[in-house]
C-alpha cells in the first residue's frame, strides 16, 4: 500500500489563505503575482479559474518563477509599461506585524514584489500563522544590492548595527546567489526592529543597495490561514474571520 503524500500545517494553511484570496479578484481586473510558495498557490488557483472560464483577467509577474507558473497556468500576461497600474497584488510574505508592515525577500524577489506593490491600488498578503510576529526582526532582513558596491554596503550595515550575510545558492554553496536582475542579496540580522521606518530610511541612503525587504504602509490586507480557520488582517485593527469580511466591494 502506498502511503499518500503529506502536506505539512503551514502549506496547508499557504494553500488555505491562497485560495481565500481569489474572493478579493474581479473579472478584467489587472492582477500583480507574488513570489514564494504561498503566491503560487494562488496562482495555481487562480489559473484553475481562469481555465474554467469563471475569471477574466490579466497579470504580471514579480519574478521570473511567478511568470513561468503564470504560463503553465494559463493567465494571460502584460509586459511592464508607463501608466500600467494593478487593481489588486497578491504575495506572500517572511514576517508581518499588526501594523502590516513586512519582510519581504526571503526568495529574493523583493525590487520586483515592492516594485508592484507601489503600483498597485490593493496589496493582499496571504500567509500561514507563523508568518505574524508581535515585533519585526525575527526573519534576516533581505537587501538587494549591486555587486560591486558589496563590500562598502556590508560595512554600513554593519555600522548600522547589523550581521549582513551574503546570500549562497542552495545547490551550490560556493557561488553567491542572485536576484532576477543578477544582483547580491544580502540578509541582515538585526534582532529586533522597534523602529523599522528609522531602519528603512538608514537602509535606502545606502548606496549600492537597490532595495530592502521593509514593506512599510503597502499592505491594505493579509490573510492568514490558522489551522482550517482564516482571518482578514488590517493595519492596527483586530483581526476578523474572513467568512464575515467583505472583500473588495
Ligand atoms: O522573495 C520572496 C517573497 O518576498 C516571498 O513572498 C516571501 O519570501 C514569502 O514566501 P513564502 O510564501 O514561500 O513563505
Amino acid at each position: 500500500m502506498t502511503t499518500p503524500p503529506q502536506t505539512t500545517q503551514p502549506e496547508q494553511e499557504k494553500k488555505l489563505a491562497a485560495r481565500t484570496a481569489l474572493r478579493w479578484v474581479r473579472n478584467g481586473m489587472l492582477v500583480g503575482l507574488g513570489s514564494g510558495s504561498t503566491a503560487a498557490f494562488f496562482i495555481a488557483a487562480l489559473g484553475e479559474f481562469i481555465r474554467r472560464g469563471d475569471l477574466q483577467v490579466q497579470a504580471t509577474a514579480t519574478s521570473l518563477a511567478s511568470e513561468t507558473l503564470a504560463r503553465q497556468a494559463g493567465i494571460p500576461l502584460v509586459e511592464p509599461r508607463r501608466g500600467l497600474r494593478f487593481d489588486l497584488t497578491v504575495d506572500g510574505a517572511d514576517e508581518l506585524d499588526a501594523h502590516l508592515r513586512l519582510v519581504k525577500g526571503g526568495g529574493g524577489a523583493l525590487l520586483r514584489e515592492k516594485v508592484l506593490a507601489t503600483a498597485s491600488d490593493y496589496l493582499l498578503i496571504v500567509a500561514d500563522s507563523s508568518k505574524v510576529v508581535p515585533q519585526l526582526g525575527r526573519f534576516p532582513l533581505p537587501l538587494e544590492v549591486v555587486p560591486f558596491a558589496l563590500p562598502w554596503v556590508l560595512d554600513a550595515v554593519a555600522a548600522l548595527g547589523g550581521a549582513p550575510v551574503l546570500r549562497l545558492m542552495k545547490n551550490d554553496p560556493t557561488e553567491a546567489a542572485r536576484s532576477d536582475q543578477n544582483n547580491f542579496l544580502v540578509d541582515c540580522h538585526f534582532g529586533a526592529v522597534p523602529d523599522p521606518e528609522q531602519l528603512a530610511f538608514r537602509l535606502q541612503v545606502i548606496p549600492g543597495i537597490v532595495e530592502h525587504g521593509l514593506f512599510l504602509g503597502l499592505a491594505q490586507a493579509a490573510i492568514i490561514a490558522h489551522e482550517t480557520e482564516v482571518f482578514v488582517h488590517q493595519p492596527g485593527a483586530e483581526p476578523v474571520a474572513a467568512a464575515s469580511f467583505r472583500a473588495l466591494p
